[in-house]
C-alpha cells in the first residue's frame, strides 16, 4: 500500500475520499504522488492549523483501509484455500471411519444418503465451522488450521453462503433495485455491468427469463433460486457455498453448478438428483448420522451421467413443449432415445 500512489488508492479503495475529506486533505493535483510524498510537500504552518499530526497519518490510513474492507467484506482474497472435514461419530455414537477430508476452491462434492440419514447436519457443521461442538462431534479446519472466530461471529466474513429449496423474497424492489442494492453493499466498482452479468446469468438457469423491472415478490420459487444462485456466485464473498437440494427448484441444476464452480468456490451439494451427485468429482455417503464412505466418480460412471444427461434432454424437452400445450411426437424423440 506504501508504494501506491494516491490515484491508485482511490482506484482500488474508491473509500478512501472519506479519510482524505474528514483529515481535510486535499489531494486533487497529487493523484500521481504517494500519501507519503504527498504529506511530505504539505505547508507546516497548514498542517498546525488543522491539528494533523503528521506521522500518525499514514498508519491511520493503512487501519482504515483495512477495516473497512473488512467491514464491506471486500477481501478479494478471501484467504480460504482449502476445507477440510474432521470425523465425529453417527447417531450411535461409532466414530466415522475416514481419517480426513479436505476440499480445494473448485471443486464440488455431492452428499448422498438416505432420508434423515444427517446431510443437512453435515452442512450445518461446515456452516457453524464445527469444533466438536455438535451432535456429530465433527471438526472443521480452514486451510487446515483451527478456523478464525471472525468465520463464525463476523457478519461480514461469512464463511458460507447457503442456498437451501424455499426461497422467497419479502422486500418491495424490482430485481435491478435489488441487484444494484446488493451490488452497492459491496461496493462493486461496475455496478451496472455486475447487476446485468447476474441478471443474465440468472436468465440462464430459469425455465422462463424474467426482466430487470420485475419486481422480485413476484418471481416464481424457480426465478427466485435462479436469481440467488446467480447473485451467490458472482456478488458474495463467501468462499464455500452450500446448497440443499438444488432438485425440484424448475431450474437448470447443470448450469446452475457451472455458474457456481466458474467463480472459484468450494460447493457442497446434499442431493437426491443422480445428474447431480455424478457431476461432483466425489461424494460422501452419509448412513446413520456418519459419514459412510468418501468416493470418486469412476470413469464409468461419468460415461453413464453423459447418458443420463441426454435422457434428461427428452425430459426437459418434454416438459417444456407440454407447458407450451403442444402435442407429442415419436419421431421428434427418436434421435434422443438411441441411447
Ligand atoms: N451424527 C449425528 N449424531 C446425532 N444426531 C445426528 C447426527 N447426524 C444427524 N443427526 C440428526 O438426525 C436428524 C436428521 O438429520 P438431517 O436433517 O441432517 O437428515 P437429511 O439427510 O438431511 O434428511 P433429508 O434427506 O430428509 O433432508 C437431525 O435431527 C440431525 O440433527
Amino acid at each position: 500500500m506504501k508504494e501506491m500512489t494516491i490515484a491508485q488508492l482511490l482506484e482500488k479503495y474508491p473509500f478512501v475520499t472519506e479519510f482524505f475529506q474528514q483529515n481535510r486533505l486535499n489531494i486533487t493535483g497529487f493523484e500521481q504522488l504517494t500519501f507519503a510524498d504527498y504529506l511530505q510537500q504539505l505547508d507546516e504552518d497548514e498542517l498546525e492549523e488543522k491539528a494533523i499530526e503528521l506521522q500518525k497519518l499514514p498508519e491511520e490510513l493503512a487501519l482504515y483501509i483495512e477495516q473497512m474492507t473488512a467491514f464491506l467484506g471486500l477481501n478479494e482474497d478471501s484467504g480460504v484455500h482449502s476445507l477440510t472435514i474432521l470425523p465425529g461419530k453417527d447417531k450411535n455414537a461409532v466414530p466415522e471411519k475416514f481419517t480426513k477430508l479436505t476440499i480445494f476452491p473448485s471443486q464440488v462434492v455431492a452428499i448422498v444418503g438416505p432420508t434423515g440419514s444427517g446431510k443437512s447436519r453435515l452442512l450445518a457443521d461446515i456452516e457453524w465451522a464445527a469444533q466438536n461442538d455438535t451432535p456429530t462431534g465433527r471438526s472443521i479446519l480452514i486451510n487446515d488450521a483451527l478456523p478464525d472466530a471472525k468465520w463464525r461471529y463476523s457478519p461480514n466474513n461469512k464463511l458460507v453462503a447457503q442456498l437451501s429449496q424455499n426461497m422467497n423474497f419479502v422486500i418491495d424492489l424490482s430485481v435491478k433495485e435489488f441487484l444494484q442494492l446488493h451490488a452497492q453493499s459491496r461496493m462493486a466498482e461496475n455496478i451496472k455491468e455486475i447487476s446485468g452479468k447476474i441478471l443474465a446469468a440468472a436468465n440462464r438457469l430459469a425455465g422462463e427469463p424474467f426482466s430487470a423491472d420485475t419486481p422480485v415478490t413476484s418471481l416464481s420459487g424457480g426465478q427466485s433460486r435462479a436469481l440467488m444462485i446467480a447473485d451467490t456466485a458472482i456478488l458474495s464473498a463467501s468462499p464455500i457455498v452450500l446448497i440443499d437440494e438444488i432438485e425440484n427448484a424448475g431450474i437448470d441444476r447443470r448450469k446452475a453448478l457451472e455458474v457456481l464452480l466458474s467463480q472459484d468456490k468450494i460447493v457442497l451439494m446434499a442431493t437426491h438428483d443422480p445428474l447431480l451427485a455424478l457431476m461432483a468429482d466425489r461424494r460422501i455417503v452419509i448412513r446413520n448420522g456418519g459419514i459412510h464412505a468418501v468416493l470418486e466418480t469412476t470413469q464409468e460412471e461419468k460415461a453413464l451421467l453423459q447418458k443420463m444427461n441426454s435422457l434428461d434432454t427428452i425430459m426437459q424437452s418434454a416438459r417444456r413443449e407440454l407447458r407450451e400445450g403442444k402435442t407429442l411426437h415419436t419421431k421428434d424423440f427418436l434421435s434422443d432415445f438411441r441411447l
